[in-house]
């Protein structure tokens, strides 16, 4: 399984989950990665974690101002999110910033609302999707059990466009149980945020997040 935090805006300390991501994935069955705010980047991918972006911009060099470039990107990130339900983009865009992720060298994991986006961006080529219910994002309720349709859904349509595209599905990961209900579906990895990035001990929910892996 594949573990992806995403640290979105909150005020949380980067560079402290990142450390203690790097440490728990050592001795885990799963890989573990961080997506900070852009700027944390560099600093997050110095502490071994593997670091993924949290968007790239569909253009390259030139006069895009606000952009945050793939190349930019690709010195410290392994990968980038991308159309993430709260930084949605154009299906054009969404082409353009995995090809110039991929150009970059850069792991991309497209998000969805449901299966039949999943379908949509499937087709694009990305390395993964997440399906992710928005009116599910930061409850705390998980999508692997408040609406296992929805993730049995995209990994039918995913595997019905391109079967080497893995699944992943978030919106309300924060247990272990729930990394282990989302495996029972057949989704590959899971996309999380408050579950690590707003908890007392973001190292403890980690650790428990693959505990039963
Ligand atoms: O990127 C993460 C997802 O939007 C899920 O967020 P959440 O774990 O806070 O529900």
């Amino acid at each position: 399984m594949f573990v992806l935090v995403n640290l979105k805006a909150y005020d949380c300390d980067a560079v402290a989950i990142a450390e203690a991501a790097a440490e728990v994935a050592t001795d885990a069955d799963a890989r573990i990665a961080v997506a900070p705010q852009a700027v944390d980047l560099a600093a997050v991918a110095e502490t071994g974690v593997e670091t993924f972006a949290q968007h790239v911009s569909p253009n390259g060099h030139g006069s895009h101002t606000g952009s945050t470039l793939a190349d930019a990107v690709a010195q410290y990130a392994d990968g980038t999110l991308l159309n993430h339900s709260e930084r949605r983009l154009r299906l054009a865009d969404i082409d353009a910033s995995i090809e110039a992720a991929h150009d970059a060298g850069l792991e991309t994991v497209v998000c969805a609302n449901n299966p039949e986006q999943i379908a949509a961006v499937t087709a694009l080529g990305p390395d993964a999707v997440a399906v992710e219910p928005p009116e599910l994002i930061g409850t705390g309720v998980s999508v692997a059990s408040a609406d296992p349709d929805i993730v049995e859904g995209a990994v039918a349509a995913a595997g019905d466009v391109d079967p080497s595209v893995d699944v992943f599905c978030g919106a309300g990961i924060s247990t272990g149980d729930d990394v282990l209900a989302a495996r029972d579906l057949d989704a590959r990895g899971v996309l999380l945020a408050s579950g690590v990035a707003k908890a007392d001990d973001p190292r403890a929910a980690l650790e428990a997040l693959v505990a039963g892996l």
